[in-house]
């Protein structure tokens, strides 16, 4: 049988919300904290912790990235020896060592833990990726269980601390990668005109295809919602974890242009018109006299390249040929 736990979760958010519901769907005792009272279980975040009373306590965080170190200064006030917290969020990984240092300094145990599923896993599970030591992963080792897809995959025990929050990184740089390259395919679709329908080819790739996946079956369901994408604006976000990856990789001089091409193309769908661009139009009058075009004009879509003419080709040289 299942070994249940009680467990302290802050952050009740679309992540935090759902996993506090798969956790005690599972059968754990599971007494939730959040600055919305309307999601809380709890009054305050101490009135949380006094709830606790198994040994060890457990505290899952789930708050941004700049919030995490305010909640586990003030959950570490209250917890002691041989309590454990966790680390769910989107975490830059260079801030675990000297965090588990810390909470080690008052014999808390910490570990970092990358969480992967979306809004989808509290039906489907998350993949976890955790970092710390084994003895404190094996004392919570049942709430990684039902946290994780029921499957053979979903879970690993990266390595110490920072290596889960590393992990899901660079998974995340992945993804960027990923998305970046279905978005720019569907834009190639749509643009050119040769197939009936991107979304029709899309679906079909989700059967049988060497590129079919859980990102393209998403992007399918944006397209039934959505024909066209018009009613979306080309503006994407990002929270952080693209450009970690990217620092991470220039630290070690890891060629990743996937990646970075594709954050770079978040930052350009901020821009309303390109200040880099206009630049350059004005580099190719100075040198070339070439037309620009004034900051009123209306914006052509998809000019076709000035036609060149073919380059002579060199004479054949005697001795050359293969
Ligand atoms: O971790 C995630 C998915 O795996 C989160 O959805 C994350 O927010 C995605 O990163 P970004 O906001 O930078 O696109």
């Amino acid at each position: 049988m299942e070994t249940l736990m009680w467990m302290g979760l802050v952050g009740l958010g679309r992540m935090g919300g759902n996993m506090r519901d798969r956790l005690r769907e599972a059968g754990h005792t599971i007494i939730g904290y959040d600055t919305d009272a309307a999601l809380s279980d709890a009054e305050s975040l101490p009135a949380m912790v006094e709830q606790l009373d198994t040994e060890p306590r457990v505290v899952w965080v789930m708050v941004p990235d700049t919030a995490v170190d305010p909640v586990i200064d003030q959950l570490a006030g209250q917890l002691g020896a041989g309590d454990v917290i966790i680390d769910g969020g989107n975490s830059k990984w260079t801030h675990d060592g000297p965090r588990a240092q810390r909470l080690s300094d008052r014999g808390i145990e910490y570990l970092d833990c990358g969480v992967s599923g979306g809004v989808w896993g509290i039906t489907q599970g998350y993949a976890l990726m955790v970092g710390g030591r084994e003895k404190t992963v094996a004392k919570v080792q049942p709430i990684f269980d039902s946290l994780k897809p029921p499957g053979e995959y979903g879970f690993v025990h990266a390595g110490d601390h920072g290596a889960g929050h590393f992990a899901k990184m660079v998974h995340n740089g992945i993804e960027y990668a990923i998305m970046q390259a279905y978005a720019e395919g569907w834009e190639l679709l749509e643009t050119a005109g040769h197939v009936t329908s991107a979304r029709e080819t899309f679906n079909s790739w989700r059967e049988g295809s060497v590129i079919r996946s859980w990102l393209l079956d998403l992007a399918v369901d944006a397209l039934d919602e959505d024909a066209h994408l018009d009613r979306l604006r080309g503006f994407a976000e990002d929270s952080g974890e693209g450009r970690w990856t990217v620092e991470a990789a220039l630290d070690l001089a890891v060629p990743v242009p996937g990646i970075a091409g594709a954050l770079f193309a978040r930052f350009t769908s901020r821009q309303d018109d390109s200040p880099a661009m206009k630049m350059i139009a004005a580099m190719r009058r100075q040198f070339g006299g070439h037309a620009v075009r004034d900051a009123s004009a209306p914006v052509p879509r998809n000019l076709p390249g000035t036609p060149r003419a073919e380059p002579p080709r060199p004479a054949r040289q005697p001795g050359t040929d293969r």
